[in-house]
């Protein structure tokens, strides 16, 4: 039998980096996925394979001794076969690029966790992203679990650490065009240097987190009005505070300037220093926008959000 599963990705719109620190994000999932095939095996090892590598161990071998990019799934069929006497084939599909901010760790993690525990019973959502979180723990110990989060229940949500998701209802029509600056960049190394930051500048730091919430509360009325340019001028106040911290750098920033251009607003999306920048569009400068990317040499592509999150099949 096999036990199939696929999520999505996901922008972060708003608040990346202070949601760590426990500030209220707002993010949503995208129409990019990972899909994750599990199937039961007589001989007793979990086999892994993706377009990044393969892996294949015994069960119970410890993982400070697995320096893989895999781990996340050997945890995960580990923790959940290890008391049957069997092993496990899992297969790794991707249409989201890795390290560039739009969540395939996280992705990988809510399809894995879906697909393996369905092996062997009906895990719900919750008890999947539960799973899930304790996956990406394995390579980014601090994660807010937002990530995870949206990919789990897809659609465009506001998430902080102790309260969690509430899902946002407006159900935006926005278009995103994302351009991948190709920096690839670690999340939990650029995670790290911002608690540096924190820790060298915490007055600072704590001004940002206030005018961060208040923007964040700003764009939670502009969503339930629809205002798409008033919510683009938001986008352009959080990149100025993304800059302060310190994620940005000259591509980056010559990206956002390119985006500004013809969309309603451009930002970093995720951890930075690397990775993928967004503009918002909807269909009237949807064309202009990723022509404005492309004359410039840039990849770009656009998204719409995912109203579907985890799906089994
Ligand atoms: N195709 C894939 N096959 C297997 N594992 C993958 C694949 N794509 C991503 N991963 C997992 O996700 C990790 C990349 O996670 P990382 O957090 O650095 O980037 P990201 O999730 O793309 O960006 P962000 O967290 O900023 O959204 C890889 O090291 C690997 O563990
Ligand atoms: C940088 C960060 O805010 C988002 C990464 O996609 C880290 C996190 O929320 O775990």
């Amino acid at each position: 039998m096999k036990s199939k599963a696929s999520a999505p990705g996901k922008v972060i719109l708003f608040g990346e980096h202070f949601v760590v620190y426990g500030i209220k994000a707002i993010l949503c999932a995208i129409d990019k996925r990972i899909t994750v095939t599990a199937e039961k095996t007589k001989e007793r090892k979990i086999s892994i394979k993706s377009n990044i590598g393969k892996l294949e161990l015994e069960k119970n071998i410890s993982l400070s001794e697995i320096n893989s990019p895999l781990k996340p799934f050997y945890y995960l069929a580990n923790k959940i076969i290890k008391n049957h006497d069997i092993g496990i084939e899992i297969i790794i599909e991707s249409e989201i690029p890795l390290g560039v901010g739009l969540g395939s760790s996280s992705a990988c993690c809510v399809a894995g966790a879906a697909a393996i525990s369905r092996l062997f019973a009906d895990t719900t959502k919750e008890e999947i992203l539960k799973l899930a979180i304790e996956a990406e723990k394995t390579i980014f110990q601090n994660t807010s679990g937002a990530d995870c989060t949206v990919c789990t229940y897809g659609g465009i949500m506001e998430y902080d650490k102790e309260s969690g998701f509430t899902t946002i209802e407006s159900q935006p029509n926005f278009h995103l065009v994302i351009a991948n600056s190709n920096i690839e960049h670690s999340t939990e190394t650029i995670v790290a240097a911002v608690k540096e930051f924190k820790a060298k500048n915490e007055e600072e730091f704590s001004t940002l987190c206030r005018n961060e919430s208040e923007l964040i509360e700003d764009v939670l009325k502009e969503l339930k009005d629809n205002n798409i340019k008033e919510i683009g001028n938001k986008v352009i106040q959080n990149q100025e505070y993304l800059e302060k911290i310190g994620i940005s750098n000259d591509k980056l920033r010559d990206m956002v300037k390119i985006g500004k251009n013809r969309s309603f607003g451009a930002k970093i999306t995720g951890a930075g220093g690397g990775g993928c920048i967004f503009a918002l569009t909807d269909k009237s400068n949807l064309d202009n926008t990723i022509k404005q990317f492309k004359d410039n040499n840039y990849d770009c592509f656009s998204v719409k959000i995912d109203f579907k999150g985890l799906d089994t099949f």
